[in-house]
């Protein structure tokens, strides 16, 4: 059994568990995972002020999340999985960041390596992504992470810095305060390959460490840093015992309800002291 060593620890970073369904389920399946994700966390008795829990859909079951939460005063959060730089005009197929505040989200997932790869995301695109998030009043989760190549040249630290400063560029510091990052091993994602403990930690610390750097006070105390790469109920709290990692986003196990919910109640599976 891990120990949680943040159960003694008075960070005030409230633990963000956030599933990424990719492009998975519809509108009416999204319904029946949201309503069945919250069944078991009411039953559970979960505290959503001492672990938050967010889904981030399809955009096209946005509007069906919002019904239920809103209609049935849920405590769950939710957002997109990402947005368009611009705020309106010719630019087909893409999603403004007005269309989802309207709909009630709260975060949008940004420069995600599927994005990254799949469809050419530069840091300046991703970058200029999350000024137009700030710009609607959503919280971007910033995505960043190395391919294997870099981790097995040990290049993983000096990767992850780059992409940030890039993706944080002309980011102010009162944005930066609200920000989650996302930290993912390329290496890790859908491949049931997970990082060790020790390797989520190097990282994430790397980024609390940058985030003091680009940001005078307590920013970078204040930040949450995710770990996201076959996150499961039976490793997450090995991973959120590490003293940088505050949450995790979740793919293939959070279109699992069960799974999901015990991914978010990782509390349950550990020793406090
Ligand atoms: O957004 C989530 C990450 O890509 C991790 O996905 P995974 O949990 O399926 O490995």
């Amino acid at each position: 059994m891990a120990k949680d060593t943040k159960a003694t620890r008075p960070t005030g970073r409230v633990p963000l568990m956030a599933g990424n369904w990719k492009m998975n389920l519809d509108h009416l399946q999204a319904t029946h995972l949201v309503q069945k994700l919250d069944w078991t966390l009411r039953d559970a008795k979960h505290d959503h002020s001492a672990v938050e829990v967010a889904v981030l859909p399809p955009f096209t079951a946005l509007r069906s999340v919002q019904t239920l939460v809103e209609g049935d005063k849920l405590d769950l959060r939710y957002g997109a999985q990402d947005l368009s730089p611009h705020t309106s005009g010719a630019y087909t197929g893409d999603i403004s960041g007005a269309f989802l505040a309207k709909l009630g989200c709260t975060y949008v997932t940004i420069g995600h390596s599927e994005r990254r790869e799949g469809h050419g995301e530069t840091d300046e695109v991703v970058n200029a992504k999350v000024k137009a998030a700030y710009t609607h009043g959503l919280t971007p989760i910033l995505c960043c992470g190395e391919a294997l190549d870099v981790r097995k040249e040990g290049r993983q630290v000096e990767h992850v810095v780059a992409q940030l400063r890039a993706d944080l560029d002309g980011v102010t510091k009162e944005q930066a305060a609200t920000v989650v990052i996302a930290y993912e091993p390329i290496w890790a994602i859908g491949t049931g390959e997970v990082a060790t403990p020790d390797d989520a930690q190097e990282v994430c610390a790397a980024i609390r460490t940058l985030l003091a750097e680009l940001y005078s006070g307590d920013v970078a105390d204040g930040v949450r840093v995710l770990y996201g790469g076959s996150v499961k109920a039976a490793n997450v709290a090995a991973i959120m015992a590490q003293e940088d990692v505050d949450g995790a986003l979740v793919g293939g196990a959070s279109i699992d309800p069960a799974e999901f919910a015990a991914i978010c109640r990782y509390r349950d599976h550990v020793t406090a002291g």
